[in-house]
């Protein structure tokens, strides 16, 4: 705060520590420096452990199938090549790419259990009633699970995003932001980073597992907020040495 304070320029806003700055003293100025320190950690933390886990399960599941790795890595080549610096905008040209991204999101659902709520007042849903004060944890992961909604929800195909003229089909019960006024505030960040990511790593490597990938655990293990793969070895390949 000390060295923003001494480099900051009046009506520029550098970054959130900038903002916090501008709006002291202001008609609007609600945010305290300690509601700042707190936001902060909270992106941090949220943003941090949800993305690396996103990417440990999409690496996951290209080992594990490795035709479904070889077709989206052939898609990145033959649209936008292996040397080119990715941009987001480049999603829609890659439907294969995203719809596996999807396809993981989905049936891992790292953030399966969502976050706890608390009901305010007596509320009734499809003649239940949630009494006032009850916790409540959303259930995304049986939502991405659910057999009304998917066919075959237990198998890993990333073609159910896809239609039929190549465009990415938005299915209403996938959600692995959450939805809601208290959904993640990180989900366009969060999903450029997967796309972002996911797709430098295919120009760059291929993933092979060292065991059969029949064997790769795909169950998941709830250690915290998120659901995390159970730990696997990877074994990684420059593409620009292999042929085909
Ligand atoms: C693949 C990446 C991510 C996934 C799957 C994900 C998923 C989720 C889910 C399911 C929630 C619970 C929302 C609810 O309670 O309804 C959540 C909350 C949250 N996420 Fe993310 N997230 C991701 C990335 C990020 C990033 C990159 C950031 C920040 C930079 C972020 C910041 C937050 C914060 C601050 C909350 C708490 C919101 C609140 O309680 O109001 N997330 N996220």
């Amino acid at each position: 705060v000390k060295w923003h304070e001494e480099t900051q320029k009046k009506g520029v806003v550098r970054d959130f520590v900038d903002m916090y700055l501008e709006q002291i003293g202001t008609e609007n100025g609600t945010l305290s420096e300690r509601s700042m320190f707190q936001i902060i950690f909270d992106l941090y933390a949220a943003g941090t452990e949800t993305s690396s886990t996103g990417l440990l399960w999409i690496v996951l599941y290209l080992i594990k199938y490795p035709v479904v790795q070889t077709k989206c890595a052939a898609e990145i080549k033959r649209v936008i090549g292996l040397d080119t610096t990715v941009q987001f905008s480049d999603k829609e040209k890659l439907p294969y790419v995203t719809a596996t991204i999807n396809e993981v999101q989905r049936i891992s659902t790292l953030g399966a259990l969502s976050l706890p709520r608390s009901s305010l007042e007596d509320v009734e849903i499809d003649g239940k009633v949630i009494p006032k004060n009850s916790v409540i944890i959303p259930h995304i992961y049986s939502a991405h699970h659910d057999k009304t909604e998917w066919q075959k929800p237990e198998e890993f195909k990333p073609e159910r995003f896809i239609d039929k003229d190549r465009h990415i089909i938005k299915h209403k019960a996938f959600y692995p932001f959450s939805i809601g006024p208290r959904a993640c505030p990180g989900k366009q960040l969060g999903e450029m980073e997967m796309f972002i990511f996911t797709v430098s790593l295919l120009q760059e490597f291929e993933f092979k597992s060292v065991i059969p990938p029949d064997d790769l655990d795909i169950e998941g293990l709830q250690t915290g907020v998120t659901l995390v793969p159970a730990s696997y070895t990877v074994k990684v390949n420059s593409r620009h040495k292999i042929t085909h």
